[in-house]
């Protein structure tokens, strides 16, 4: 077993010698440690709290939140049930007070953990890198402090992306960060981006009373199906949330907030602005590395997530190969089981909107560019017993299939618990289970599932 050394070298610089080092205690980063830590010391370095992005302000604390925007929505429609609430008002100090409870707790539970696995030191700061090309010695340095090791794994995630724009020094600028710290709604919400946080965060702010306008280039949800982004706007409408498809050229203060103006001459006024364009790599972060990047940041691995250094090592986001949670987790599992590789791995994702989008493999864009024969499977939600049982028919289900080889290639499903019925498609995809077994499937009534099997009785050509 490899021992932990520290040496002086007169100048009061300690430096300690590791069999691993762990930069980022994000997804990835914990259970690899924790593993490694059996075989010898292993330093997780972390320059904020731990959990990273999905804990402290990602996945989770937007997950919790939703959680009070969709209680209000459901208790304006109460009526519809024959339910009767009187007004319905939103106290957002409490909701995002309850946010932080859960979010400490989470926080404490996860640094409570790494601190008690034998071998494992966790290690506060910003780690910057020095690789050694042979791979013998690789040097982090974190608060003046060197550690080396042969052994590095990067787990630095990204952040948001703030491109540059006439006027940005001028006004308040929210990403994510800012936004869940928020104790007072903003009264206009101003979103610049319509992807999945633009979505999300949009529809919350809505429904717990702010005026919300999204800025969106590419419409919503740009990346699915264009009949999905139709079904998102008219949604989005109905709550009366205000989408304008266009880019942002410029932005400048305003009556105490924020005007931005728009490629098509419009210009918008709010209180707040939220900035959800995309995010971008936190590997500069790590100062001169010396690793084989891309053009956006991420680092360039192979299916083991080896980097141009040896020894070096990058998981979840940082290697562009998934931008979620679970993607970064998976890197983990798979780092940890030599046999395996990310080769190859389906994605799969949800949307959490209300209702959600839940997507795996292919969409009808996808699969036209395969050049495979591909058919397909579909039902408006309004066609779901379950749906209309429940008074929430807004949404579709499709399911994509090869009609030579019968492999599943994708779906996706914009409606009633589809962040939860998407992965019985993407467990059959991963278990490389062909259509007619799916179809031919025991499917329990009434669900939204069972319409997996049922669809798939009734292919067409993708294309009519
Ligand atoms: C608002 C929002 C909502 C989201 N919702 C979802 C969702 O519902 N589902 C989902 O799957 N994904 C969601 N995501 C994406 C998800 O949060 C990320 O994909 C995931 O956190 C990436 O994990 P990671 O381990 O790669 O990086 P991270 O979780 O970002 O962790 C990286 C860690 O490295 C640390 N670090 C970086 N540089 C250094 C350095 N030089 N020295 C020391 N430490 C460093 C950071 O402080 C951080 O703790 C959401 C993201 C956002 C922003
Ligand atoms: N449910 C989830 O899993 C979830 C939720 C939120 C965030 N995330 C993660 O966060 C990442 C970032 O999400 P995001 O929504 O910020 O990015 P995104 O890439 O999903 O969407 C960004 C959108 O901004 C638009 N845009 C870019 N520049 C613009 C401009 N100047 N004016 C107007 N529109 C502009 C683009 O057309 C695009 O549609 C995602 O890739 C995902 O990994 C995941």
């Amino acid at each position: 077993m490899t021992t932990t050394t520290a040496e002086h070298d007169g100048s009061g610089t300690t430096s300690t010698a590791y069999a691993a080092i762990v930069i980022g205690a994000g997804q990835a980063g914990p259970g690899v440690a924790a593993a490694l830590a059996a075989d010898g010391p292993v330093a997780l370095v972390e320059m904020d709290r731990v959990g990273g992005t999905c804990l402290n302000h990602g996945c989770k604390p937007t997950k919790a939140l939703r959680a009070s925007a969709v209680v209000a929505h459901q208790a304006r429609r109460a009526a519809e049930y024959g339910v009767h609430t009187g007004e319905v008002t939103v106290d957002f100090g409490f909701a995002i007070d309850r946010v932080h409870k859960i979010i400490e707790e989470e926080v404490s539970g996860l640094a409570g953990y790494i601190e008690g696995v034998d071998g494992l030191e966790l290690v506060h700061g910003r780690a910057t890198l020095a690789t050694d090309p042979t791979g013998a010695e690789h040097v982090v340095t974190v608060d003046g402090r060197r550690l080396t090791s042969s052994q590095v794994y990067l787990n630095v995630g990204a952040r948001a992306s703030v491109p540059p724009m006439p006027g940005l020094d001028t006004v308040d600028v929210l990403t994510e960060v800012e936004l869940l710290d928020l104790t007072e709604l903003p009264a206009h919400l101003v979103i610049i981006g319509g992807g999945y946080l633009g979505c999300e965060f949009g529809q919350m702010f809505r429904r717990f009373g702010s005026e919300v306008t999204i800025v969106a280039a590419s419409g919503l949800g740009g990346r699915e199906d264009p009949d999905v982004g139709a079904i998102l706007s008219q949604t989005f409408a109905d709550e009366g949330i205000r989408v304008l498809e266009a880019r942002t050229e410029s932005v400048a203060p305003a009556d105490g907030g924020v005007a931005v103006t728009l490629d098509d001459g419009t210009t918008v006024t709010g209180s707040h602005l939220l900035m959800a364009v995309g995010r971008r790599s936190n590997s500069d972060l790590l100062g001169d590395h010396g690793i084989e990047t891309d053009d956006h940041g991420f680092f360039v691995t192979d299916g083991r997530f080896q980097t141009s250094v040896p020894g070096v090592r990058a998981l979840g986001d940082v290697n562009g190969r998934g931008a979620w949670t679970h993607t970064s987790y998976q890197d983990s599992q798979i780092m940890l089981e030599p046999s395996r590789t990310v080769d190859g791995r389906i994605t799969t994702y949800a949307m959490f909107t209300d209702p959600p989008l839940g997507r795996v493999g292919m969409n009808d864009a996808q699969a036209r560019e395969s050049g495979r024969r591909v058919l397909k499977a579909e039902v408006p939600m309004s066609g779901v017993s379950r749906a209309r049982l429940e008074g929430e028919t807004t949404g579709v289900m499709r399911i994509l299939v090869d009609a030579d080889s019968e492999e599943v290639l994708g779906a996706t499903i914009l409606g009633l618990q589809a962040d939860d019925v998407i992965q019985v498609v993407g467990t059959a995809m991963q278990a490389g289970v062909r259509y007619p077994a799916l179809r031919d499937a025991l499917p329990i009534h009434p669900t939204v599932a069972e319409y997996i099997p049922s669809i798939l009785t009734s292919l067409q050509p993708l294309d009519g």
